[in-house]
């Protein structure tokens, strides 16, 4: 069936359709008119239009909106036109004297600034429509317009491409300054109507009735192709509608002269006896089977639904239907034996014939090559393209420049070692559903049960195999997503600051060397690289790694075997990590005896037993002669190890001792219950009290809740809402890390309390910082101190006996004065060691007092020690 176009009932419902509607616009041709204004600007100015053929009154419509407000607009038709505001309409037709005076009446002395006219004749009667007539509408529209437009006015009428038309066109010009021919994109291309819009109309006093005398004017001026030319034309454009039924075709050479029907229908005996079946289908709209020949045709096998869907309008097809029309035809010529008949008695005609199907086939023949080769181009363009893109993804990667792809990476890593990627979930999902659909499909055969069964059953394998792989891939991901994550949260300096204080709590804390606790710990501290390999290696995909896939499958093992598993591990514990990582931890001692961890309280006294220290003692006796003797430390501690082994295997009581390591009872309470989360109200409460609101939403709710706009009630209803109910359960966790950032209600704020929040930061910021407000309360207390001794040896002087009162006074007075006084700084003079300072030893000349000699050198070496002493600070911080 025909793909080239969509088929739906008279009108191709296109976007202009659906616009009209969406606008409501009473037809889509009012876009026409909108897009013909949009061009000429003609209705903006507009102070009066006339539209004629106006029904059912969209360019009124879209005359009503775009004139201004006081402007007169009348529209006349055939048929009655629903009321639309500011609209005056009547029913006539315009090519009588009755709409003259119609119009005449209604405005009076007015002119018109604009005339429409959108006619055609027999519209909604029928599909075929006289151009001729069509012709002879806007003539007599322009005779209208001729007497109603004022001087300079603009008319727009529409006309048919077709002999009549350069007639037309010189009529025009002799009426109007400037006269363009225009098709408005939303005017369909198979429509071989055009628009002339026909501006600075001329006025003259006096107009030649002739000029609207249709029999004068396409008599007169009638510039006819000669029809031998035009009938080529016809034929070479009906083949290539054919071939190429994609492109659109205008008329440009104008319709055949005495054919001005756009709609055309013609018998199958036509197509199948006619000479040339590609001219046939390329020029008929429809193949029609009416004769008692052609319904029997219709009646045969071969006339399938499709084909007869494909007579039905042949303008829709495309190349594909046309070439199964041809078919078609050649069977049914077999069939009917049209081609022999013409054999025996019309030899040559027939020689052409099939030089001619030949000549067809040939060409739908190349036609279809020539898509293959664009078409496999194309294909090898997208896939260049899909591998620059890889390429360049891979190179941002390696530059690091962003931090996701640390993600893509592996992936890619995996792609370029030839091994399954990510991207091969999704094919693997198809696949699978592909092969489901495909044992679906055999299912329905009968004969082959058992190959089925056996097919089945294989298909049932290759679905556990990729349903396997798929979960290994969602593994890899998900170990992927945390690693990016512990990235991200590594990058934020908060998180690090964070994460310090909480370590250096877990220190404290330390219960024992259990595994899990081993485990959790080097899951921090390894990268996401690590943790994949550990993920690939426990999926069994890892071959590189086989010996640490191994020892990790066979602790799994351990682990699921054992029912008392729980105690028994924790007993195991430092005797399980011991056997497990002995050589590391020995080979760490030895590497790096000195940068060891500084131990917790408890790790302490687990560590000062007996046998570590018997161990530790060893060790730190052969402390210059370690790297010879691993063997022999390793031997010894695992033999202490297997000491700890069995002490806590065999004695229930040493178990118990190993739970009750000394801790502190409230501590270990509060810790437990410090839960992330936990007890956020409690710290938000805190934060409030100390700082107040810093959240505009915050403020917002707070003030309704004080000026009693909303009740204490209201605002936890509201805090249950269609964001706080959901199930998280089954979610990954890269998709609950999304909705806590999104996925979250918008408390709306007010202006005021944004002003009230600025008011208060702007306070804050008005007030004097701490080391200010501690500097100026120490010189507060040092003016006090000063006051109080000089009072002191005031007292003094003042109980002198041997002084008069005169000396005194006027001694009191000095010691007063010079209390009061503030030591002032003695200026340090700065003398740039160049010009006549260079390399000046002792007392520069001319300067007086205290001196500082500097130079660029001094200067930067000064600037990079401080550049040092702040980067090593931060460095001891982190
Ligand atoms: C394509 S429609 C016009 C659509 C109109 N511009 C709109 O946007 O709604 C053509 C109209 O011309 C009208 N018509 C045809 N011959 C006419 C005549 N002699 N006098 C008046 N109207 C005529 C038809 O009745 C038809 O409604």
């Amino acid at each position: 069936m025909g793909k080239a176009q969509k088929k739906t009932g008279k009108g191709r419902l296109d976007k202009y359709y659906k616009l009209a509607k969406e606008q409501g616009y009473r037809a889509r041709s009012a876009f026409k008119l909108i897009q013909l204004n949009k061009k000429y600007s003609f209705l903006e100015s507009a102070r009066c239009c006339i539209d004629l053929c106006a029904a059912p009154g969209g360019w009124l419509q879209v005359a009503s909106k775009y004139m201004p407000t006081n402007s007169v607009i009348v529209g006349v038709d055939l048929v009655p036109i629903r009321a639309i505001p500011r609209v005056v309409t009547f029913a006539s037709d315009i090519t009588t004297q009755q709409c003259r005076n119609l119009l005449r009446n209604e405005l009076k002395d007015w002119k018109a600034d604009v005339v429409l006219h959108d006619g055609a004749p027999n519209v909604g009667t029928a599909w075929v429509q006289d151009a001729y007539s069509q012709s002879e509408l806007v003539l007599m529209s322009m005779k209208l317009a001729a007497e109603f437009l004022i001087k300079g006015g603009t008319f727009v009428t529409k006309v048919f491409r077709s002999a009549d038309y350069n007639n037309l066109i010189w009529v025009f010009n002799q009426l109007f300054g400037k006269v363009e021919a225009t098709k408005p994109p939303s005017s369909r291309n198979v429509s071989a109507e055009i628009f002339v819009v026909c501006r600075d109309f001329l006025a003259p006093k006096h107009i030649d009735p002739k000029f609207f005398d249709p029999r004068h004017v396409f008599k007169e001026l009638s510039m006819s192709v000669p029809a031998d030319e035009q009938s080529v034309a016809a034929q070479k454009n009906a083949q290539v509608n054919v071939f190429q039924p994609e492109k659109k075709r205008r008329q440009r050479s104008g319709y055949e002269e005495g054919d001005y029907t756009l709609y055309k229908e013609a018998g199958a005996a036509e197509f199948l006896r006619g000479p040339d079946a590609v001219t046939f289908l390329g020029t008929y709209n429809k193949i029609t089977f009416k004769t008692d020949e052609e319904k029997e045709w219709l009646n045969l096998d071969i006339t399938t639904p499709d084909v007869k869907a494909n007579c039905d309008d042949l303008k829709v097809l495309g190349k594909g239907d046309f070439k199964a029309l041809l078919k078609w035809r050649t069977a049914i010529r077999e069939e009917i034996g049209l081609e022999n008949k013409s054999k025996d008695t019309e030899e040559i005609t027939e020689t052409v014939e099939v030089t001619e199907e030949v000549d067809e086939e040939e060409q739908i023949q190349q036609e279809l090559e020539r898509l293959n080769a664009e078409a496999s181009a194309r294909t090898k363009r997208e896939r260049r393209r899909a591998n620059e893109v890889k390429t360049r993804t891979i190179q941002r990667m390696q530059l690091r420049m962003v931090a996701p792809m640390d993600i893509g990476m592996e992936q890619n890593d995996d792609a370029l070692r030839g091994q399954d990627d990510i991207f091969e979930l999704d094919d693997a999902e198809k696949a699978l559903r592909g092969k489901r659909s495909g044992a679906g499909y055999d299912d329905d055969s009968e004969d082959d049960s058992e190959e089925e069964a056996d097919e089945d059953n294989e298909v049932l394998d290759e679905d556990e195999e990729r349903e396997r792989k798929v979960a290994g891939l969602e593994a890899e991901l998900d170990g992927l997503y945390d690693a990016y994550q512990e990235h991200l949260r590594e990058r934020d300096a908060k998180w690090k600051v964070k994460e310090a204080r909480r370590k250096s709590k877990a220190h404290e804390e330390w219960n024992g060397i259990g595994k899990g606790g081993d485990d959790a710990e080097s899951d921090k501290e390894e990268g996401g690289y690590e943790k994949i390999q550990r993920k690939k290696a426990r999926l069994g995909e890892d071959s590189s790694d086989e010996e640490t896939s191994d020892e990790e499958s066979e602790e799994e093992e351990e682990e699921a075997d054992e029912p008392a598993a729980g105690k028994k591990r924790r007993a195991d514990g430092p005797a399980e990590s011991g056997s497990k990582t002995k050589k590391a931890r020995v080979a760490s001692k030895v590497q790096e005896p000195k940068v060891a961890a500084p131990l917790s309280r408890s790790a302490e006294l687990w560590f000062k037993q007996g046998l570590f220290a018997d161990v530790d003692a060893e060790i730190e006796d052969d402390d210059e002669e370690e790297e010879e003797e691993v063997s022999e430390e390793e031997e010894e501690v695992d033999e202490a190890m297997s000491g700890v082994e069995e002490a806590a295997l065999n004695d229930e009581d040493d178990y118990n001792d190993f739970e009750i390591v000394p801790q502190d009872a409230s501590d270990d309470d509060m810790d437990m219950w410090d839960v992330e989360g936990e007890d956020e109200d409690e710290i938000k409460q805190a934060k409030i009290r100390k700082h107040g609101l810093t959240t505009a939403e915050a403020m917002t709710l707070a003030t309704q809740l004080v000026n009693r706009e909303k009740t204490r009630t209201e605002l936890v209803n509201s805090g249950f809402n269609r964001y706080s109910l959901n199930s998280k359960d089954d979610l990954p966790p890269w998709f609950l890390d999304d909705e806590e950032k999104h996925y979250k209600s918008n408390i709306p704020i007010t202006k005021e309390a944004v002003d009230a929040l600025r008011a208060k930061m702007r306070a804050l910021d008005a007030r004097p910082i701490k080391k200010v407000a501690e500097a100026k309360a120490r010189k507060k207390f040092k003016a006090a101190q000063r006051l109080e001794k000089t009072l002191k040896k005031a007292e003094g002087v003042n109980e002198t006996t041997d002084l008069t009162e005169r000396e005194k006074a006027k001694q009191i007075e000095k010691l007063l004065a010079k209390g009061a006084k503030t030591k002032l700084k003695k200026d340090i003079k700065v003398v740039v060691a160049k010009g006549a300072n260079r390399g000046q030893k002792g007392r520069p000349t001319g300067v007086k007092g205290r001196y500082v000699m500097v130079d660029s050198r001094m200067k930067k070496e000064l600037r990079a020690k401080k550049r040092k002493e702040k980067a090593n600070k931060k460095r001891k911080r982190t």
